[in-house]
């Protein structure tokens, strides 16, 4: 069965809805929330209801407000003064206390991933105590299969989380975050999907239903339109800061809603006007390349192509990017060459010599300098083509951000803007900026759209496609189906780390691509 079709015999099992009393009072509410940083408004007199046992979908563009909404309600930022909160009927001060019932998944999930899912959760909970307060190893040892067992997830709990598949840690943190509550209150998830691949999004909401099931709400952050009609009861859409409505997920559908987002007319189903490139001249070649996951992949590119990377955790699809790349670790190993400037192959260990830019995975930890700007993030890759007798031009890099800003439509409050200020999907446009600033040959993308909203995405492939038009080879690796269509020439379905198949772009549909990553016809 398809991960398609599973999501459709959940929904129809359970009917939107149906895990929400609409009669009930909420469980959380807070009304007439603002918050004004300076220059920017980010949230303007914003009112949410959450319902008990019901999974709320917050939805907007980037920038729209949601981090903020979800930083305010964890006490991480104070609220303007006006708004009034309540948990189970009992009133709190948003932006200053946190009630018990409220717990947080935010996004770079809180773990320490040298340590094991044991330790973490003592981290959270408190460590089980005796005599002397010496750790009782095997009451924590209990206590943590106790937490865990909730989510029926297998898992080492000894090893350190930095073994385990991005889901396990998801599952981890949440686990965490409920620890010492049972039942009722509200989890927080703040985009938890954001770079999961589609069979770990599936387990993901096995976890988001048992959380459900034990009468907990979920508040939940995402872009992924599929997963909120997969997954939601209501859903409350943000603009600019302000709300634009709150709607029962069955009352809507993709385009409605998208459209609800941006306020304006967008296609979910875009796809960008590229063509197969047969004739031009091909300009990346790699043999052989295995590493962690892969075990011997041979891949070819033309000028103007846009390759598509698919497959389930572990296939080796996001392995790729960094292979190429020459950042795929030690264990890498393989042959890389750009035949349109050298003969030369290089072993992959010596790729980066190479100079192929990277969008990586996790911006966050991967791209983002966060104590530098805007710009000084922004041009990092092209200082050496700023400077002049070694010193950089301080005008030719205001021409180069002021370029990039404009072709991006990137929201900030200037170059000088401190990076951390930009939302979410304004970063992964500066990252996109830093890549493309250098004029490559070729691009190799990793979750390129991952946190950006779908307004931005529609721009960001725009942009891609315009740049392929004009000889850009371009690889891209997403977990994000959507991606694949919307940009693709061709698309290599990974399995068990070689290429199992080969999809034309053209006619495919997100059912025969998916059934090809999962070998669902073997
Ligand atoms: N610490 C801050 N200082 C100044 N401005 C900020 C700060 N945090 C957020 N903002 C601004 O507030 C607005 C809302 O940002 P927020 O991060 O809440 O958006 P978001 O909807 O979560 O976006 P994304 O989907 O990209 O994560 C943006 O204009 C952002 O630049």
């Amino acid at each position: 069965m398809t991960a398609d079709v599973r999501q459709r015999d959940r929904s129809g099992d359970r009917a939107h809805g149906a895990g929400s009393d609409p009669t009930a009072g909420p469980v959380l509410s807070v009304r007439n929330l603002s918050k004004t940083f300076p220059g920017t408004r980010a949230l303007d007199d914003v009112s949410v209801d959450v319902r008990p046992g019901e999974v709320h979908a917050l939805m907007g563009q980037n920038g729209s407000g949601k981090s903020t909404l979800i930083k305010v309600l964890a006490g991480y930022h104070s609220a303007d003064p006006g708004s009034t909160a309540e948990m189970d009927g009992v009133p709190f001060e948003a932006g200053r206390t946190v009630p018990p019932g409220l717990r947080f998944v935010h996004q770079d999930l809180g773990l320490i991933l040298e340590l094991s899912a044991q330790d973490n959760l003592a981290l959270h909970g408190g460590f089980a105590r005796g005599f002397g307060r010496r750790v009782l190893w095997k009451q924590q040892e209990a206590e943590t299969r106790r937490v865990l067992a909730a989510f029926d997830i297998d898992l080492d709990i000894h090893r350190p989380l930095a073994a385990a598949t991005p889901v396990q840690r998801t599952v981890v943190a949440i686990a965490a975050a409920l620890q010492g509550w049972d039942g009722g209150g509200v989890l927080v998830l703040d985009e938890p999907t954001a770079v999961l691949p589609h069979d770990e999004v599936e387990r993901l909401f096995e976890v988001v239903e048992q959380v459900r099931n034990r009468g907990t709400s979920v508040l939940y952050v995402s872009h992924r339109m599929d997963e909120i009609f997969s997954l939601a009861d209501r859903v409350t859409v943000l603009r600019g800061g302000r709300r634009v409505g709150t709607y029962d997920v069955s009352s809507l559908d993709t385009r409605s809603l998208a459209t609800r987002m941006v306020g304006d007319e967008v296609d979910p189903d875009f796809r960008a006007p590229v063509v197969t490139q047969g004739h031009q001249p091909v300009t990346l070649q790699a043999q052989d390349i295995r590493g962690k996951w892969l075990r011997g992949v041979d891949l070819e590119a033309r000028a103007g192509e846009i390759v598509g990377i698919a497959g389930l955790a572990g296939a080796g699809a996001l392995e790729l990017p960094y292979a190429l790349a020459g950042k795929a670790g030690a264990l890498a190993s393989g042959q890389i060459r750009l035949p349109a400037t050298s003969e030369d192959w290089y072993d992959v260990q010596r790729a980066r010599d190479l100079e192929i830019p990277l969008v990586p995975a996790d911006r966050q930890t991967e791209a983002v300098v966060a104590e530098f700007s805007v710009a000084e993030n922004l041009s990092l890759s092209s200082l050496r083509s700023l400077g002049r007798r070694g010193r950089l031009s301080a005008k030719d890099e205001a021409t180069l951000v002021e370029t990039w800003s404009e072709r991006l439509s990137l929201v900030s409050a200037g170059p000088g803007a401190p990076i951390s200020t930009l939302s979410g999907g304004n970063q992964q446009k500066v990252i996109l900026a830093r890549c493309l600033a250098g004029d490559p040959q070729v691009l190799v993308l990793c979750e390129p759209t991952a946190g950006v909203d779908i307004g931005t995405r529609v721009s960001i492939y725009r942009i891609i496609a315009d740049l392929a038009a004009h000889g850009l080879t371009v690889i891209v690796a997403s977990s994000d189906e959507g991606d694949l269509l919307a940009l693709c020439t061709r698309i290599l379905v990974l399995r068990d780390g070689v290429v199992a198949e080969e999809l034309p772009a053209e006619g495919l549909t997100k059912n025969v691509l998916i059934r090809a990553i999962e070998g669902a016809d073997e």
